[in-house]
């Protein structure tokens, strides 16, 4: 290591004295201003973590949701996963290292990880559209130049894109090729050959009105469009050309705001959808005959892909094991229509998508989703390899099924959710069951719920368990809320600190009675308030 040449031109992307940032369940994010020797210290990072690892590392700059002047950047690991917990310690300490301190931070890290300094390193980098990505992105390559890592950068990338060509990389083109024309021909492929299978598949499966947040899911659809054309035709609004990233618009503003966005006119019983800033996540709406706003979000999204997976799976008569991961905030009626109806076990982690991940990575097939859209499928390599198996051994209607779960397989990005391939299979299943967006919409009826969030002077001073839905700390907190939800029926709340925002977050679901409501709020002013709160703002989903 040439401690010399780093802290040269450490210098030239110096850390402005006493800023503090951690890596957190999204990697560093906050003004783009504010970014720069993080960008240069997570190249150097990346250098160190190619080298232990001896695979291609992948970082993405991106503030995904977030308003166009922010930024951030989060490092892909050999399997397109999130970065492993150890190294996010490591991340967070160098980037907070004064200047003077950060050669010396940057060789602990690598003597306490045991990395081989001789080992090559290999480096991937991609961007969303913010104004601010070019250069912060520039920033990067010279954090992985001055350790002498080589590097490709991709360019403008939607942030799956990404875990999806770490992946490809990793295993030697095996999960496909890793370029941007590897992505569409897996993909479409797979969409094709769905598709092909369906007995009917009249116009109005055939058009989708698409909100692109103003970001890249925008140029990156518009890439992948010639290849699906003849299967679907894409209609995308908010491609940037005109709007503000992410403002009024986005899978984001849509779920939390319970309204369509900006921008999309909608006709009734259209079937529309929102991605995010970084096309990590998708939601799917409608306004019915009556002109109310329906939403369709990511538990729905979970339960129409899990059932339509449960019945390939009965077709083949094969007994794979199938799992649904959500989290706390998936709607007490998803799960008890998934357990109760569907006769799948459900499972709940933290917040934060690296959690669900890894749960369901226990599974044959395990489905994930966060209710605000960010979810996949992943197959384990065993399943992978008897479903192929089954797709040539089978014969007639089995055979059928088998070939379809072969294409699912295909069509779903295992690295990463992904709001392209998502559509895609959810496109692909509409057309393949003959459902409309209504008849999937009536799956089950969500419960009434409410998110509010609470600025309190210490966040942390909450400490939870049980996968977020019980408060350990401070005492009396959770006492107060059982006594709340024990007079209502089929109620649920919990409190639990953001991750990415300095606030709480409150989370309340019942079903229609106006008085929880205000005991809620209650609760939330009695409680919150002793703790140095400054008010808060609910955000209404269905009027209890
Ligand atoms: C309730 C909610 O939507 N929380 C979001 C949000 O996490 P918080 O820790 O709740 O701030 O941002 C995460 C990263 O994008 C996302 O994974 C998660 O679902
Ligand atoms: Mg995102």
């Amino acid at each position: 290591m040439d401690l010399d040449a780093i802290t040269k031109y450490s210098a030239l992307h110096a850390k402005p004295n006493g800023l503090v940032l951690q890596y957190g369940t999204a990697g560093f994010r906050t003004k783009a201003e504010h970014l720069d020797h993080v960008m240069f210290r997570m190249g150097l990072l990346a250098v160190l973590r190619s080298k232990q690892t001896k695979s291609t590392i992948g970082v993405m700059v991106t503030a995904s949701h977030n308003p166009e002047e922010d930024n951030g950047v989060k490092l892909v690991d050999p399997l397109g996963e999130m970065l492993a917990p150890s190294w996010e310690e490591h991340a967070t300490c160098l980037a907070n290292a004064e200047e003077q301190d950060m050669p010396r931070v940057l060789m602990d890290i690598s003597v306490k990880a045991a990395v081989n300094l001789q080992q090559d390193a290999f480096v991937v980098i991609g961007r969303d559209t913010r104004p601010s990505s070019e250069k912060l992105s520039q920033s990067v390559i010279d954090g992985v130049t001055v350790l002498e890592g080589q590097f490709h950068d991709y360019g403008l990338l939607t942030t799956p894109q990404l875990h999806y060509m770490v992946y490809c990389r990793n295993t030697s083109g095996q999960y496909g090729k890793a370029t941007i024309e590897g992505y569409c021909q897996k993909l479409s492929k797979a969409f094709t050959e769905l598709t092909k299978q369906a007995f009917c598949s009249g116009d109005e499966y055939r058009s989708l009105k698409v909100d692109c947040a103003n970001g890249i899911g925008a140029l990156k659809l518009r890439e992948m469009e010639h290849y699906i054309s003849q299967e679907l035709s894409v209609q995308l609004l908010n491609d940037g050309t005109k709007g503000k990233l992410n403002h009024l618009c986005g899978a984001d503003f849509v779920k939390s705001h319970q309204k369509p966005p900006q921008g999309m006119e909608m006709k009734p019983n259209e079937r529309c959808c929102s991605f995010d800033g970084d096309a990590d996540r998708i939601v799917y709406y409608y306004l019915d005959v009556d002109g109310h706003f329906h939403l369709i979000d990511g538990d729905k999204i979970a339960t129409l892909i899990s059932s339509f997976l449960k019945e390939l799976l009965l077709e083949i008569g094969e007994s794979l094991n199938i799992g649904v991961v959500q989290t706390a905030y998936a709607n007490g009626s998803s799960t008890r229509y998934l357990e109760e109806v569907m006769k799948v076990p459900v499972y709940c982690t933290k917040t934060g998508v690296k959690h669900l991940h890894h749960k369901a990575q226990e599974f044959d097939i395990g489905v994930y989703f966060e209710a605000n859209g960010h979810g996949t499928v992943l197959f384990s390599k065993a399943a992978e390899i008897r479903i192929k198996q089954l797709a040539k051994e089978l014969e007639d209607k089995k055979r059928k099924a088998a070939k379809m779960l072969e294409n699912v397989i295909d069509l779903f990005n295992q690295a990463a959710g992904d709001a392209i391939s998502d559509m895609l299979v959810i496109e692909a299943i509409l057309t393949l069951k003959g459902l409309t967006v209504q008849q999937w919409d009536a799956l089950y009826m969500d419960l009434p719920n409410r998110q509010l969030k609470v600025k309190v002077a210490d966040r942390q001073v909450i400490s939870t368990t049980d996968a977020e839905r019980q408060v350990v700390t401070p005492p009396g907190l959770q006492e107060a809320i059982n006594d709340l939800v024990k007079k209502y029926k089929l109620s649920r709340a919990f409190v639990r600190p953001s991750g990415t925002e300095d606030i709480v977050r409150v989370y309340a679901e019942a079903d229609s009675q106006v008085s929880w409501d205000t005991s809620i709020k209650k609760m939330c002013s009695e409680n919150l308030t002793a703790l140095g709160s400054r008010g808060g703002s609910w955000r209404e989903k269905k009027t209890i």
